[in-house]
């Protein structure tokens, strides 16, 4: 460790106290460690032209902030997305173990504030360029590695989407501890990296119809909404500015000649149920790199590379969920509270009781609590009278189901299939009426053998053979 550079740095610090005009500020810290920092980067073209900071707490943080505003100032802004906690330590001479967190945050600040400015950067195309979707797990890891591998200059971005005192920091995609992990990924890697702040997006185009789906009785798709209208949108505008002629993602489906999604080579983990509401605009510009790779194939990879994510569990499903469960996220964040109701026959024959509608989805068997001689499901919640109302397997059959907000990529007459739930099998349809290509308010799809459980909310994946060909969302059974 070389002290002079640390004790220069605190004692004239670079840029303490400077509030840009133009600027973006990124925020790190909080009262519990009682270490605050902001740093400001204003960004003009494919350059950071100012930076700033101010810092509160121990000595470290204000000499790592003025390190960092240092290391940026002036900069290419692909440069300054590759400074980190090893960088700002090295100019601060080293840094012993106790005071790399004032490193680690001040990244974290920084991380934040060049990705808001990234919104004024205008790098130019680079047609070699990749931007790539980094969740700090395994798959999009090795995603990156494979773009890299390809000969492709690889830039990796981070989103934010959630914080809640009550997620589990470690095991979600949304926390900040993931988006720290896939920033030292990326830069081990010896990409740039940039974190982007979706949290208002994130609440508003996901969080909120997702509450106000259950509230009304149904059960929502968040993550097809999440894909298809704000996280792969908001990144490929950031690859725009950042000159990146596409986007990866470590997500498993594959892409056909004419710019469909196809199922992934590994069924077992393919995606495509989850990116069906994206536009063929946007699959236009994105890159699967583990399309034809299963899980156990990417692990390999990950390992043989000595990525640090290689062992990593598997993301939840839904992010925001993690570490607080969908109960009590409910009652937190939409005020549904559990409350006594009936369980109904489809007859109306009262069969027992149940404490909240928004716990049972349509096609439940487990959790019903009630004694039958045959085993009963859930045909439908009611959310107004708090009703859940079972009935027979026969009597949870459809065989037409109606759906809202349709969007066919193909005419509808090229429809054959359908799938109803994420880890459901396809079932054989037509829709009713073929259809033109385009947006439909409402759609009946006819199937050719009766499905158990389809569920208002959810997602109905529209196929020719395994191709997408378009999407829409289940209004009735
Ligand atoms: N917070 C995030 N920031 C940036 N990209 C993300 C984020 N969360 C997910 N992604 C992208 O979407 C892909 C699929 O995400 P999903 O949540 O399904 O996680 P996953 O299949 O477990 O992948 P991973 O192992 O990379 O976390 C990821 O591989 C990544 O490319």
């Amino acid at each position: 460790m070389d002290r002079e550079r640390f004790t220069e740095h605190l004692a004239a610090p670079m840029g303490r106290g400077v509030v840009l005009s133009g600027g973006f500020d990124g925020h790190a810290g909080g009262v519990l460690c009682g270490d605050l920092v902001r740093i400001s980067v204003r960004v003009a073209g494919d350059r950071v032209v100012e930076a700033g900071f101010d810092a509160e707490g121990c000595g470290a943080l204000t000499a790592a902030a003025s390190a960092a505003v240092t290391l940026v100032s002036g900069e290419l802004l692909l440069e300054a997305g590759r400074v980190g906690t090893r960088e700002i330590a090295a100019e601060l001479g080293g840094l012993s173990p106790g005071k790399l967190h004032a490193a680690d945050l001040v990244g974290d600040a920084l991380h934040r504030a060049l990705g808001a400015a990234c919104i004024d950067a205008a790098v130019p195309l680079d047609p070699r360029r990749t931007l790539v979707a980094m969740s700090g797990g395994v798959d999009s890891a090795v995603a990156a590695l494979l773009v890299s591998r390809a000969g492709r200059e690889a830039v990796a971005v981070t989103l934010e989407l959630w914080r809640d005192e009550e997620n589990d920091a470690a095991a979600s995609c949304c926390s900040a501890d993931a988006v720290r992990l896939a920033r030292s990924v990326a830069h081990r890697m010896g990409m740039p990296h940039f974190t982007l702040d979706l949290r208002e997006e994130f609440r508003a185009g996901v969080v909120d119809p997702f509450l106000n789906g259950y509230g009304s009785g149904e059960t929502p798709n968040p993550c097809v909404g999440c894909n298809g209208h704000v996280r792969l949108d908001a990144m490929l505008d950031m690859a725009t500015r950042l000159g990146a002629a596409d986007l990866a993602t470590g997500h498993y489906s594959r892409v056909t000649p004419d710019g469909l999604l196809r199922v992934a080579a590994d069924p077992a983990k393919d995606q495509t149920y989850m990116l069906a509401a994206l536009a063929p605009e946007s699959i236009a510009r994105m890159r699967f790199p583990l399309a034809e790779l299963t899980k156990p194939e990417v692990r390999a990879l990950a390992s043989e590379a000595e990525l640090p994510v290689a062992t990593r569990a598997e993301s939840q499903d839904l992010c925001f969920l993690a570490g607080t469960g969908k109960a009590r996220f409910l009652q937190r964040h939409a005020g549904l509270e559990d409350a006594p109701g009936e369980i109904v026959s489809s007859g109306g024959e009262v069969l027992g009781e149940h404490d909240g509608f928004q716990h049972f989805t349509v096609g439940q068997r487990k959790g019903l609590g009630v004694a039958a001689v045959e085993p009963l499901y859930v045909l439908r919640t009611e959310a107004g009278a708090n009703r859940v109302v079972v009935g027979s397997r026969a009597e949870l059959a459809v065989d037409r189901v109606a759906v809202r907000g349709a969007r066919l990529h193909r005419p509808g007459a090229e429809v054959d299939a359908v799938r109803l739930r994420y880890h459901s099998r396809a079932v054989p349809c037509r829709v009713a009426g073929s259809p033109p290509v385009g947006t439909h308010r409402e759609l009946e799809l006819e199937l050719s053998e009766p499905f158990y459980g389809a569920a208002p909310g959810q997602s109905a994946c529209l196929l020719r053979g395994d191709v997408i060909v378009g999407w829409a969302t289940i209004v009735t059974r």
